[in-house]
C-alpha cells in the first residue's frame, strides 16, 4: 500500500475529521500517532483500530496543542516507537468566539508549531528524510464568515502560512510538501456547537444558516471518502514523492 512503512502524526485525532484521516492514513498502511486532549476517546480508538488494523498501528498520547513541550514530548514518542515521522496532519482546531483568544493559540499557533517541530526532524538539510505536511484550515480561509472573524483569522491565517512555508521549502530544498486542506461544513461536534460559540456575533447565525443550506453538510463518511480519493490522486501521499 501507499504508506507502508510511512508514520504519521494527526493531532487532534480522536475524532471528527482527524479520526476520519487517521482512518485513511491506516488503511493506507501507515503507522499513527493520535494526538488528543481527550484521553478517555483516544485510547477506546486506539483499541478499536487495534483490532481492525493489528498491533503496533496506531498509539495515542496525549497533547495540548498549546503546548510546546507536549508537542516535543509526543514528537520525541512517535520517533521512539514507530521509527520516525514521515506525515504530520495538523488537525486540532475549535470554533469560538468568546474564547477568541484560544482560538488563535490552538488553531493558527499549534499548526505553526506543529509545523516547525516537524521541519526539525524532516529537513534533508539537517539529516531529515523529507515529508508532507497537511494543515487543515477551513472554506473560512478562503472566504469570511461573518459568524466569526477570529476564527476566519485563523483559517485564513493557516493558509498564508501554508503557502509560505510551501514556498520556503521548495526554495530551500527542506524536501518537505505542505498542503492545506479546506473542507465545507461536515457534521462533526465542532460543528454542532457552533450555534452556543457565536458569543457577540450571534446575530450573524441567520446569515450562516442560510450558507449551510446553501452548500450542505458532509457526513463523516462522505467526507472520508471525498479526501481518499484526493489523497490517493494529489501525489504528496505516495510513495515516490515520500
Ligand atoms: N466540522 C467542520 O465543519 C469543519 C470544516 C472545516 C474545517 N474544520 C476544521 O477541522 C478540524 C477538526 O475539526 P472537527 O470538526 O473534526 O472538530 P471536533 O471538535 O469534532 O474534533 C476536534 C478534535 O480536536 C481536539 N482538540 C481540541 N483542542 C485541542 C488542543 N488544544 N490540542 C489537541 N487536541 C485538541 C478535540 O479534543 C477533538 O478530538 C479543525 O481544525 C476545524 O477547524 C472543521
Ligand atoms: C459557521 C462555521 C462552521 C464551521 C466552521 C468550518 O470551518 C466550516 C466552514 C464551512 C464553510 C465556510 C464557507 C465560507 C464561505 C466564504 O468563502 C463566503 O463565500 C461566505 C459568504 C457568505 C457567508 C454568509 C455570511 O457569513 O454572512
Amino acid at each position: 500500500m501507499a504508506l507502508n512503512g510511512k508514520t504519521a502524526v494527526v493531532t487532534g485525532a480522536a475524532m471528527g475529521i482527524g479520526k476520519a484521516i487517521v482512518e485513511i492514513l491506516l488503511q493506507n498502511g501507515a503507522k499513527v500517532a493520535i494526538l488528543d486532549m481527550n484521553e478517555t476517546i483516544g485510547h477506546c480508538l486506539v483499541e478499536t483500530l487495534t483490532k481492525e488494523h493489528g498491533p503496533d498501528r496506531a498509539m495515542f498520547l496525549f497533547c495540548d496543542v498549546e503546548s510546546e513541550d507536549e508537542l516535543k514530548a509526543a514528537f520525541q514518542k512517535t520517533i521512539e516507537t514507530f521509527g520516525g515521522i514521515d506525515i504530520l496532519c495538523n488537525n486540532a482546531g475549535v470554533f469560538n468566539e468568546v474564547t477568541w483568544e484560544k482560538t488563535i493559540t490552538i488553531n493558527l499557533m499549534g499548526t505553526i508549531k506543529g509545523t516547525y517541530l516537524a521541519l526539525e526532524h524532516m529537513n534533508k538539510l539537517t539529516g531529515g528524510r523529507g515529508g508532507v505536511i497537511i494543515n487543515v484550515a477551513s472554506m473560512a480561509g478562503i472566504g469570511p464568515l461573518s459568524c466569526c472573524p477570529v476564527y476566519t483569522a485563523t483559517k485564513h491565517g493557516v493558509i498564508g502560512f501554508t503557502r509560505s512555508f510551501a514556498a520556503a521549502s521548495v526554495a530551500s530544498g527542506y524536501g518537505i510538501r505542505i498542503n492545506a486542506l479546506c473542507p465545507g461544513f461536515v457534521q462533526t461536534d465542532l460543528f454542532s456547537a457552533i450555534q452556543s460559540k457565536l458569543g457577540q456575533f450571534s446575530a450573524m447565525a441567520g446569515a450562516t444558516q442560510e450558507l449551510i443550506e446553501k452548500l450542505g453538510v458532509l457526513t463523516i463518511q462522505d467526507f472520508t471518502a471525498g479526501l481518499t480519493a484526493l489523497l490517493l490522486k494529489v501525489t504528496c501521499l505516495t510513495e515516490n514523492h515520500l
